[in-house]
């Protein structure tokens, strides 16, 4: 069963056009999926159908074979999400308010204390756990959020920017709480414009912009779409003839391979013709360039079809 599965999915809100326009994706179950776009590209329209907050315009999804819209209830039993305003109460603790949230999943008090005692320690909470949220900074506010959200242990968790506005310390256990999860099978549905960040924790991308799926798939095959080969920075006192290069300055060049084992031939052929290497290294295309590539590309496609 997939965690999620999406056909024709689409979301036209009253007045305007395709929010979200046929999208089609799946998600196997402990995947950490990260839905990359622009602002106003659908991300949080995607969410909110995935959710049952929304009910598509045309196409459907299942989340663990569940319909969001028909099964609202089901849905929120496996199902953790954190999206810019989760909703808390100021006049009760952070502890307090886990446990209530606990609770309305249907977990049992002292179970939802024991969960919400282990997330509040991992979030760096401790100290703050009795203190009424109205006390709370906004990251803290944040982390509690994300406790809430996975106080039930949901199968999957929807998150919505959850580090931006975060510290770099709270940032990081933020991350390695989602892999553990992830590790653990729950499966991770995560919105970001950080794509550094994404890159170290996602197992698996969406990019989407204006509505439309422009990608989806692992690192390698993003790269496969854009560029699959490997640039070698080499730093040598001179290179061979017949050898294609860029120089790039001062004995200084970048050498174009399809594959890493075309490495060693150039290795030998520089040292064959005298030249002393001082530095190589290699370089594939990180997240961030594929993603302005795509990006990239598909507004040159679109300025071309306004020029026909
Ligand atoms: N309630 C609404 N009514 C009308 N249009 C909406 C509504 N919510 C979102 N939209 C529009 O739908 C499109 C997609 O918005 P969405 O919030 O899903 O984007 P996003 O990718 O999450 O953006 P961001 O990165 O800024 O959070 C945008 O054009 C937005 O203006």
């Amino acid at each position: 069963m997939k965690a999620v599965l999406t056909q024709n999915l689409s979301k036209t809100y009253t007045g305007s056009k395709n929010a979200v326009d046929h999208i089609e994706f799946s998600l196997e179950q402990g995947e950490v999926f990260g839905f990359l776009g622009p602002n106003g590209a659908g991300k949080t329209t995607t969410i909110k159908l995935l959710c049952g907050m929304l009910a598509p315009s045309e196409g459907s999804c299942r989340v663990f074979d569940l319909d969001p819209a028909q099964n609202p209830e089901k849905l929120h039993q496996l199902s953790g999400v954190i999206t810019e305003h989760a909703q808390m109460y100021d006049h009760l603790t952070g502890l307090e308010n886990l446990v209530f949230y606990g609770t309305l999943f249907g977990v049992n008090a002292a179970e939802c204390e024991k969960r919400a005692n282990v997330l509040l320690e991992r979030l760096g909470l401790v100290d703050a756990q009795d203190r009424k949220l109205a006390a709370y900074s906004t990251g803290m506010r944040q982390r509690l959020s994300l406790a809430r959200a996975m106080i039930h242990s949901p199968r999957i968790l929807f998150l919505d920017e959850p580090t931006s506005g975060l510290d770099p310390e709270s940032a990081q256990n933020v991350n390695s709480l989602i892999r553990e999860l992830s590790v653990d099978g729950t499966t991770i549905f995560l919105c970001t414009h950080q794509l550094r960040y994404a890159q170290e924790i996602c197992t698996t991308y969406g990019l989407i912009d204006e509505g439309t799926l422009l990608a989806t798939g692992n690192i390698q095959r993003l790269r496969a779409m854009v560029f699959s080969g490997v640039v070698v920075h080499v730093k040598a006192s001179r290179m061979p003839d017949g050898l294609v290069y860029q120089k790039t300055g001062e004995h200084t060049y970048d050498i174009t391979v399809n594959s890493e084992d075309e490495i060693p031939p150039i290795v030998k052929g520089i040292v064959e013709a005298g030249g002393n290497i001082y530095h190589i290294s290699t370089h594939r295309m990180s997240l961030e360039e594929i993603y302005f590539s795509l990006i990239d590309r598909r507004k040159a496609g679109k300025e071309g079809e306004n020029d026909e």
